[in-house]
């Protein structure tokens, strides 16, 4: 499903052209990166993705009730607390002030913040303060997440956290874009990369991204269980282990072979996601 489309967009800023002719659609699931030098228009491109800004010429459709932006430099709100912040976010978004609270800590939890929620925000470190900028455009789940440098300032235990938020916030249907520098981040995370160059965008790579089912045989099927695994049209690879087999398959398409495998009496394991290299 179609999230949003710039379509023949333009961008002037002055009579300075920033974005001529750019056409790009984001579908729900996909993780694009958008690359390019310095002052090559990316931000520029995640606030029209947005609505923060509007082209001067070409159109934008976006079909996303939940939208969630995470701008390159995050304004806080100095004297609330992270815990207070996230609340009174969470209620503009429309969540009551209890689900708004525990979404809150929990993401806050799995960020790691420290220095406390209940500190005051401009005692916050600059890491600190950009885990409370991903925990608020994550409270409520988004349709069209878009993100600018947002690993900047995260520490590495953070930084992996990101990736796994991003990675299943696609996987819930939601179209999520964003900008980095580093191409090893880039190549880990996304699924599309777009690259930016003199007011042009092209797309460099189309990743497919994979996922990793562990099965196991359960109860009394224990030789096989009924499916034939190296046969099942969506598998890409089958790998036998000691406690059953481990399958891999496009992501999208790993749901139907997860309701083969329970209704042939098979438990899964784990279901992990793989960038493909
Ligand atoms: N409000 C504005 N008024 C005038 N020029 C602007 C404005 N916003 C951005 N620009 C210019 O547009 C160009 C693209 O800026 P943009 O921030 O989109 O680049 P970027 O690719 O995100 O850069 P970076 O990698 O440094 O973050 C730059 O030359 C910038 O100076």
């Amino acid at each position: 499903m179609e999230v949003v489309r710039l379509q023949k967009v333009s961008k002037r800023y002055g009579r300075r052209e920033i974005l001529a002719d750019v056409d790009l659609r984001l579908n729900a699931g996909e993780l694009l990166a958008l690359v390019g030098a310095n002052g090559s228009g990316k931000s520029t491109v995640l606030r029209l993705l947005v609505g923060l800004s509007r082209p001067s010429a070409g159109s934008v459709q976006r079909n996303a009730d939940v939208v969630s932006y995470v701008p390159d430099v995050f304004t806080s709100h100095d004297r609330l607390s992270a815990a207070a912040y996230l609340r009174h976010m969470g209620r503009i978004r429309g969540l009551s002030t209890r689900t708004a609270r525990g979404r809150s800590l929990e993401l806050l939890d799995r960020l790691a913040l420290s220095g406390g929620a209940d500190t005051p925000m401009r005692k916050l470190s600059k890491g600190n303060a950009q885990k409370v900028a991903l925990a608020q455009a994550l409270l409520d789940p988004p349709q069209l997440l878009v993100l600018d440098e947002p690993w900047a300032g995260l520490d590495a235990t953070a930084h992996s956290t990101l990736r796994e938020l991003l990675t299943e916030t696609a996987e819930q249907g939601a179209a999520v874009a964003f900008t980095e520098h580093s191409a090893e981040v880039v190549r880990s995370t996304a699924t599309r990369v777009c690259e930016l160059d003199h007011g042009r965008l092209a797309t460099l790579r189309q990743q497919t991204a994979l996922t990793e089912l562990h099965l196991t045989p359960a109860g009394t099927h224990l030789n096989g269980a009924g499916v034939d695994w190296e046969r099942h049209p969506d598998v890409l690879e089958v790998r036998r282990t000691e406690a059953g087999v481990t399958v891999l398959l496009p992501t999208g398409r790993h749901d139907a072979a997860l309701l083969t495998a329970l209704n042939h009496g098979w438990s899964v394991v784990t279901v992990r996601q793989v960038k493909p290299e």
